[in-house]
């Protein structure tokens, strides 16, 4: 277990991670921000045990640095603590919104033998600052690390382990590319099209003040989250630029759709429109606790070598296999690592049995089991 753990921005999500940290860990949690005063409030409750205003101050001598901060301000902060003097084998992660661009600035500390890791917890709120912090934020939901293929897995395994103790989310590794395309789909695309709605019955607003007067139910459910921080979202949308254009070019082409429909009154066209959409809608997974969900598991040897957490993955990936949980078991030193495989699906459990053992990987099935699970 790490003992030094620095956490740079003490807001919404460095806040979280800190309280977490210290309720559920025995490491010491020192605070980086530029304002004082929240870091004078995040020691008061308890969330951090020193905080300080100097970046090498920090993270000397830390065992992990968790990079909480803006998104534009990630990539400079990993500039500077390339230039600093961190301790041998410190993991350096963050917990930006966006990882493709973040990950590839990474690179420069993994260069000097530090591991960089790209993470994001897939938790939060449209409210930001250590006063909005709550331990449990991330309870149950999905943290996502994007590990490059030469990542060690050890620190992988170490990073996971923390991470999910403090949080008490459930860990889960993607390509950092794949994050973007997904994330930009369900949260960043969301955002621009609330932001959108939000600002088009403002202007409307100007003329006639029912427009504002009258926004409740849908309205409000659909634009909460247009109250969000807009340096945060401004970081976000330009961190990922490419996804979201060719999301809002689909997002376009698909309203154009549904105008021509109302434009030439096709009534079966727009019921197909909603009936779709309730149908997809319904089936989302609700976030409730403790309920017990199948789960099908199998175990990989692996050799404890750099990249093959992302081998694996990638392997799975190019098969459509979606994998629920990837975990890295205990390993020893000149013996094979086990990665323990968790799958939702039986088929997609069935399919990576058969991909791996093709591959050659050694592969041992557990019985389905129930466990519980957070959806
Ligand atoms: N808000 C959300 O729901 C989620 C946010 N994220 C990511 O988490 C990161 C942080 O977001 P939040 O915690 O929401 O923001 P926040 O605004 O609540 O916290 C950011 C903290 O960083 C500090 N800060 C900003 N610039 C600084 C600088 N130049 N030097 C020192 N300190 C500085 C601020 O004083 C503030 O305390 C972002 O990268 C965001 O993409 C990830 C998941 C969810
Ligand atoms: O307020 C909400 O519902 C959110 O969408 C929270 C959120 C914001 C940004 C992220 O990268 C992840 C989660």
């Amino acid at each position: 277990m790490p003992e030094k753990i620095a956490v740079l921005g003490i807001g919404l999500i460095g806040g979280s991670l800190a309280l977490g940290l210290k309720e559920r860990t025995n490491v010491t949690v020192i605070g980086f921000d530029r304002n004082e005063q929240d870091l004078q409030f995040a020691k008061a409750i308890g969330a951090i045990d020193e905080g300080t205003t100097k970046l090498d101050e920090a993270v000397r001598d830390a065992d992990v640095v968790i990079i909480a901060l803006p998104v534009g301000k990630i990539k400079q902060t990993i500039e500077e603590l390339n230039l600093l003097p961190l301790k041998e084998n410190c993991i350096v992660t963050d917990v930006g919104s966006t990882k493709a661009e973040i990950v590839r600035s990474g690179r420069k500390l993994s260069g000097r033998g530090i591991t960089f890791i790209g993470g994001h917890p897939m938790a939060g709120s449209h409210q930001s600052g250590i006063k909005a912090a709550r331990s449990l934020l991330f309870e149950n939901a999905y943290y996502v690390l994007t590990p490059e293929p030469h990542t060690s897995l050890a620190a992988v395994q170490k990073l996971s382990r923390l991470l999910a103790l403090a949080t008490k989310a459930e860990l889960v590794i993607m390509d950092p590319v794949h994050h973007d395309r997904i994330v930009g789909a369900i949260s960043h695309l969301p955002h621009i099209i609330a932001a959108g709605l939000v600002n088009m019955v403002g202007d409307y607003k100007e003329d006639n003040e029912w427009f504002h007067r009258l926004a409740a139910g849908g309205f409000r459910d659909l634009t909460r989250i247009g109250a969000s921080h807009p340096i945060m979202w401004r970081d976000v949308l330009l961190t990922n630029r490419e996804e979201l254009i060719k999301l809002m070019d689909d997002w376009i082409e698909r309203m154009a759709r549904v105008r021509s429909a109302i434009m030439e009154t096709d009534p079966e066209c727009i019921e197909h429109f909603f009936t779709r959409s309730r149908a997809i809608r319904s089936k989302l997974p609700d976030r409730k606790k403790g309920i017990l969900e199948r789960r099908y598991t199998l175990y990989v040897d692996v050799p404890d070598r750099p990249g093959i957490i992302g081998k694996v993955a990638t392997l799975l990936g190019e098969k459509e296999i979606n994998i629920s949980n990837l975990e890295v078991m205990e390993n020893r030193e000149e013996i094979p690592g086990v990665l323990k495989l968790t799958f939702k699906q039986e088929k997609h459990y069935q399919n990576a049995i058969m991909a791996l053992r093709e591959a050659n990987y050694v592969v041992f099935a557990e019985e389905e089991r129930l466990e519980e699970v957070s959806v």
